[in-house]
């Protein structure tokens, strides 16, 4: 499903931020990806967003590879990927409904699909009775799930997220993860940058470390 080949990627001439990196995910898989500050993991996930290109090496999606996507192309692939920020990253002048939307809206999907499909992101996220509220009105765990919301609306194959639980408590970050593991249960393949290696290890899924832009490691965590 996501296959890196020898791909290094360095920003200037001398900042290296990914080095000779091979990693493959299978559809369906669930993986985090952690490391140091400045390992890597954001690169990466950069990579597979096509909004870096690398500097050698080649990152296969679904069998593509990305560098022969032509730029008009790029706005359609991402369609295939949800992708949830540390920070939920929501318009403060857009209800939960409309935030929730947007993907849809871009796509053009009309707008009783578009309704419905928001009400069962919504509903998945067990926030339907906050689509009319507007994002200040919203907890931080709330907000986060809002975007993950947003991010599945489109019902895409590859979820990707960087620290998405960055910024909060255990118990909501456990929460945040939870709703992760019940999209990869229904077959989408997750990808997750994180820090938090207590958590992660707690989970047992697989965990594939990054140091100084090399992957270091790929190993599973023990589920409790
Ligand atoms: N646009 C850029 N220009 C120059 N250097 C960059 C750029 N983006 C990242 N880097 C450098 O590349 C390296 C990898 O950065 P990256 O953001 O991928 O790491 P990270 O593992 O996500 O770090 P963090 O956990 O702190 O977010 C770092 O040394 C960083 O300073």
């Amino acid at each position: 499903m996501i296959e890196f080949r020898n791909v290094s990627k360095h920003y200037g001439q001398k900042q290296v931020a990914l080095d000779r990196v091979d990693l493959r995910l299978q559809r369906g898989e669930f993986a985090f990806l952690t490391g140091h500050s400045g390992a890597g993991k954001s690169t990466l996930l950069k990579l597979l967003l096509r909004l870096e290109q690398p500097s050698s090496g080649e990152v296969y999606v679904g069998g593509q590879a990305l560098s022969t996507m032509l730029a008009r192309q790029v706005p359609y692939y991402r369609r295939h990927l949800g992708f949830v920020f540390q920070n939920a990253h929501l318009i403060p002048e857009r209800s939960v409904f409309d935030n929730v939307a947007m993907p849809l809206i871009i796509a053009n999907v009309d707008s009783r699909e578009l309704q419905r499909r928001v009400h069962a992101a919504l509903d998945k996220v067990g926030l339907l009775r906050k689509e009319r509220a507007m994002p200040e009105s919203l907890s931080g765990g709330e907000a986060q799930r809002v975007s993950i919301a947003r991010a599945i609306v489109n019902r895409p194959p590859i979820l990707l997220a960087d620290e998405p639980t960055g910024n909060l408590d255990p118990t909501l970050s456990a929460e945040i993860l939870n709703l992760f593991e019940a999209f990869n249960q229904v077959g989408v393949t997750v990808l997750i940058a994180s820090h938090d290696l207590d958590l992660l290890e707690a989970l047992g899924h697989r965990i594939i470390r990054l140091e100084h832009g090399a992957i270091s490691g790929t190993a599973h965590g023990v589920a409790s």
